[in-house]
């Protein structure tokens, strides 16, 4: 889990605290760090790091983007993955966006990467980093790989959806969703695990089942389904329970 540590007072005073008061005891657990955010919660702290701390869109998504390549780089080594491709799948909204600078940061780590942006959305930030990536030579693929490819493949990014999902899905995005409940080839979700509601987690008919989710600021409280750990470092590998 990547916890980038923006500036809201609010969510991460009293965890300062916390921190201070573990720290002799050298079990400083997550749980007790940070606070699960609800939708609302996340949602505000979006508008007030736009509208009281003046960060712009693409200085945070620039830096979400590469703290997620960092935490896949960290936890699936170039070896592991043996030249097998990893897909990003990118969704029209911010969560997208973190998707294709990730793509971009992967690529710069000597990672194989493609593309898979099925709505690209009509906005010059968009343009930009689908621009960046192809001019980086990262393949945008305008189909899902068929099974039979399916072992070129070692790894997805789902970045689909985040924090502002409302479920169900909508029809035009289930192929991708189906792809990455059932291809097997595991799935590291960025900020939300794409289908499941924001609070109460995985749907009852059974969503996607990464294997690394990814929280950006803190967790939302459909992280809740993954275990915690223990320790002091920011990016660890999360199975679910
Ligand atoms: N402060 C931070 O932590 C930052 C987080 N970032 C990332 O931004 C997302 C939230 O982005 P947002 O644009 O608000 O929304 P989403 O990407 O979650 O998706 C909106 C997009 O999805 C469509 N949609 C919603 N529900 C459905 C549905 N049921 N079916 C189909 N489509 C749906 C909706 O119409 C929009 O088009 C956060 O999670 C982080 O990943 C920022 O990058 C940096 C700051």
């Amino acid at each position: 889990m990547v916890l980038i540590h923006f500036l809201s007072k609010n969510i991460f005073r009293p965890s300062i605290n916390l921190t201070f008061r573990h720290i002799n005891t050298k079990t400083v657990t997550l749980f007790n760090m940070v606070k699960y955010l609800t939708q609302e919660e996340a949602t505000n702290i979006d508008v007030q790091l736009f509208n009281d701390y003046k960060f712009s869109v693409d200085q945070l998504m620039e830096l979400a983007g590469l703290s997620c390549a960092h935490a896949i780089a960290k936890s699936y080594s170039k070896e592991q993955l043996s030249n097998k491709y990893i897909i990003v799948c990118c969704g029209p909204g911010n969560n997208g966006g973190d998707g294709l600078v990730c793509a971009r940061h992967l690529k710069l780590f000597g990672y194989c990467t493609s593309v898979y942006y099925p709505k690209r959305t009509d906005k010059p930030l968009y343009h930009n980093l689908t621009h960046q990536c192809q001019e980086m030579n990262i393949l945008i693929i305008d189909q899902l790989p068929n099974e039979a490819d399916y072992d070129k493949y070692g790894l997805i990014v789902d970045a689909l959806f985040g924090f502002s999902f409302k479920p169900p899905v909508r029809s035009n995005f289930v192929p991708v969703m189906d792809f990455m409940k059932c291809s097997k080839i595991p799935v590291i979700s960025i900020d939300i695990p794409s289908g499941w509601d924001v609070e109460k987690g995985e749907p009852e008919e059974g969503g996607i089942k990464p294997e690394m989710l990814i929280s950006l600021t803190a967790p939302k409280l459909c992280a809740k389904q993954f275990t915690e750990y223990q320790g002091t470092e920011c990016c660890v590998l999360l199975k679910p329970n």
